[in-house]
């Protein structure tokens, strides 16, 4: 089959990647250098135990860093530290030495010709018998740190290895006993110094630090790769797993070898083979008429890993590395950071990669996963393994398209771009720009912090359709109150019918809400007072006519919830937004409140009387129609005839099925506490559900004696001790309504 523009990017690439080691050595002779050990004075090479010892004196047990923080943990690392400023490095050979060294690690780890390496001495390190330091990777202290070099000095000793490793392959230096042993590594490298089995190990360990030289490659193949550009931007592309063919990709993202962080992700810190593939992929784009920057990727990958020999696998034995891998079932790559194409800074993005738009040298499956996870048999696919992956990546647009393809990725850059382009007084570059959002934004706003952003643009921008566009798929929680004075401005823009749509659509099915939104109600109050104080007070009406919508249909589905076990919690929970509701709505909001309050069944007093009680000890105004409401509903509550010894007839509807008209014959009955009913399994059950449904209090039993079995059904004593029940906490609420002190006129 031929091969894809894309596809054959990544075999040009896999044959530059031969460029660049993980890690290398050197070896020079022990005269070269001089060093000297304040409180020991010179120390002479190779070095002997008394001297170790002596140095040992001056030292201090080793700190290791983790996170934030740095520690002494022996479990860790076990080895004696002296720091830069206890020693001093000279003789007549050494910068000689240390340059040439230098030069010679720039070219065997890969980096550019251009770049210049330094060596910012970090430690001694002497290791005795036993002393040992974990696997771990160096932190990259400085900016510009891109590695670790070890000198290791000559001494006589048994074990203390340094083990380095890197995309599955692992190297092992052992020091000289007569000369000076250099090595140096990349600090995305896993490093271990394996236990000291007699003598002394002493280590001089550098800082690698790479200066910004421009990133030119020195010939190569840059003409091609700009082809291949230019066709895989301009080719239709062919979606994995068939079906049409789809719009020429937007982007290519490289993806490359290396771990970086994102302070160490910049061009000219990039490591072995990916310096080389970089620097040809940034010329590549240049000549295409493209727009390079770097990003982090997220990479999950699901493989499956044979059949019956992992049938009896057991999870916490086996390493879930151990795995053979068999067939790719699924992968999915997130960028989540990139840098400015000016390579100035960077920002937080969103954006998820298809597979048309990927390619690498390296497949992640040779790479070293941060996370694995076995899943056993899962039907389908049989056993499969999880692996995630940190990887950097370049990413490659072309410039034309390069609006587009940046605000796709959640960039905050993009609408900077459209106030920048407002500003500058290209209006209408600055629509049709917006315009093109129209395709994607709906998924990318909603999921980044644009939200103020997008309200200036759209305010800004005066075409009232791409206005709406940018703001639709925002939901109203992430609305705040400091958003009020943006909203009040497009408001202003664009009129009452278009603020109108706007906040119904922030407030629309399509943003599906658990009761997390009831958090945001706690900020309407201010956010509708800063709408009303800009002169906007139609916004805040809008607001507050939203909230009431969701929050009625919340009590209207609670409300009528038979059972109380299910039902008071929730007309609970709901009390806190109501509350705030009230607080948030004009005078003419709260009586069509109010009104449709009265409405509800009596259980809304279960969401009513908290509202009430936390008004009142905020001492909030608003709540006097509400507790008038209650007052009454309460009095007409205990003003109903209490039921009588004796009376055990229940008032219930049901269906009106042939079963539920007898089942209510019996329950309306006065005098009929138990009722025997032959009844065939189905029948049962619907009984079942009803009693169950309605929360009423009659026990059922199937008694499992004959053809049919027979349903027991007794009304139990809950009858009375429920109304009675019901009765002492109206009493009490009424009591406290009457007791407690209006809180004042609205206000
Ligand atoms: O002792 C060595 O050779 C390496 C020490 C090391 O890994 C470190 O200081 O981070
Ligand atoms: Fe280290």
């Amino acid at each position: 089959m031929a091969k894809t523009a894309r596809e054959r990017l990544a075999r040009l690439f896999a044959s530059t990647g031969q460029a660049g080691s993980f890690s290398a050595q050197l070896q020079a002779p022990a005269q070269a250098v001089e060093l000297e050990v304040s409180g020991v004075g010179p120390v002479r090479l190779p070095v002997r135990a008394p001297a170790a010892k002596k140095l040992i004196a001056v030292a201090r047990p080793a700190m290791f860093g983790r996170g934030e923080q740095t520690l002494t943990d022996t479990g860790v690392r076990d080895t004696w530290e002296l720091t830069p400023d206890q020693f001093t490095l000279g003789g007549s050979g050494w910068t000689a030495l240390l340059d040439d060294a230098l030069e010679h690690f720039r070219d065997e780890l890969g980096l550019l010709r251009r770049a210049r390496l330094r060596a910012e001495p970090h430690s001694i390190l002497v290791y005795g018998k036993g002393q040992f330091f974990l696997p771990h990777q160096d932190s990259e202290k400085h900016d510009g740190m891109v590695g670790t070099l070890v000198v290791s000095l000559p001494s006589a000793h048994t074990g203390g290895e340094l083990v380095i490793d890197h995309a599955g392959e692992s190297r092992t230096y052992r020091a000289s006993r007569e000369d000076l042993t250099l090595v140096a590594f990349y600090s995305d490298c896993r490093h271990e110094v394996t236990p000291v089995r007699s003598g002394y190990r002493l280590a001089l360990t550098f800082n690698l630090l790479a200066d910004a030289g421009t990133p030119v490659p020195e010939a190569g193949p840059v003409t091609e790769l700009a082809g291949c550009l230019t066709e895989h931007f301009t080719t239709p592309a062919t979606p994995r797993y068939g079906g049409r063919d789809l719009d020429p990709p937007n982007r290519l993202v490289f993806l490359l070898d290396h771990e970086y962080t994102q302070r160490g992700l910049t061009w000219h810190r990039l490591k072995g083979a990916d310096a080389e593939r970089a620097a040809l992929l940034r010329a590549a784009a240049e000549r295409a008429g493209c727009e390079p920057v770097l990003a982090l990727a997220e990479v999950r990958e699901t493989w499956s890993v044979g059949g019956n020999e992992w049938d009896d696998y057991d999870e916490d034995d086996a390493d879930p590395d151990d795995h053979q891998l068999d067939d790719l079932i699924d992968d999915e790559i997130a960028l989540g950071w990139w840098t400015d194409p000016d390579g100035s800074g960077g920002e937080p993005i969103s954006l998820h990669v298809p597979g048309h738009e990927v390619c690498a040298a390296t497949p992640s499956k040779s790479l070293e996963p941060y996370e694995s996870e076995y899943e056993g048999y899962m039907g389908n696919y049989g056993n499969t393994l999880d692996r995630w992956y940190r990887r950097a990546a370049v990413v490659v647009w072309p410039r034309d398209r390069a609006f587009a393809a940046r605000a796709e990725a959640g960039s905050q850059w993009a609408l900077h771009e459209l106030r920048a382009r407002i500003e500058s007084g290209d209006l209408a570059g600055a629509r049709a720009a917006a315009e093109s959002l129209a395709p994607f934004w709906h998924r990318t706003a909603a999921q980044s912090g644009l939200f103020g952003a997008a309200l200036e643009v759209a305010t800004c921008l005066r075409a009232a359709g791409t206005a709406t566009m940018l703001l639709e798929p925002f939901r109203v929680e992430t609305l705040t109150p400091e958003h009020a004075a943006g909203l009040a401005a497009a408001a202003g823009q664009y009129g009452q019918a278009w603020t109108r749509d706007v906040i119904d659509g922030w407030f629309g099915q399509q943003h599906r809400h658990g009761t997390a939104w009831h958090e945001w109600v706690e900020e309407l109050p201010r956010l509708c007072d800063e709408l009303r104080v800009a002169g906007r007070a139609e916004a805040a009406r809008l607001l507050a006519a939203g909230t009431w919508h969701r929050l009625h249909d919340e009590l209207r589905a609670w409300t009528t919830t038979a059972r109380a076990e299910f039902r008071r919690p929730q007309l609970e929970q709901l009390s806190a937004p109501l509350t705030r509701l009230i607080e948030a709505a004009d005078d003419t909001q709260r009586r069509e409140i109010s009104a449709a309050l009265r409405e509800f069944g009596d259980p809304v007093l279960e969401c009513l009387m908290p509202v009430l009680r936390s008004a009142a000890s905020r001492r909030t105004a608003g709540f006097d129609e509400v507790a008038r409401d209650c007052g009454q509903r309460l009095a007409e509550i205990l003003a109903r005839p209490q039921r009588e010894d004796g009376d055990w007839s229940i008032a219930w509807t049901g269906c009106r099925c042939e079963l539920c008209d007898a089942l209510r014959t019996f329950l309306g009955s006065r005098t009929q506490r138990t009722l025997e009913w032959p009844l065939a399994k189905d029948g049962r059950r619907h009984v079942h559900t009803q009693i169950e449904s309605a929360d009423l209090p009659v026990r059922h039993q199937t008694r499992r004696q004959g053809r049919p079995y027979t349903l027991v059904l007794t009304k139990t004593d809950e009858l009375f001790t429920r109304a009675a029940t019901a009765r002492h906490t109206a009493e009490t609420d009424l009591a406290w309504l009457t007791a407690v002190p209006s809180p004042g006129p609205p206000g």
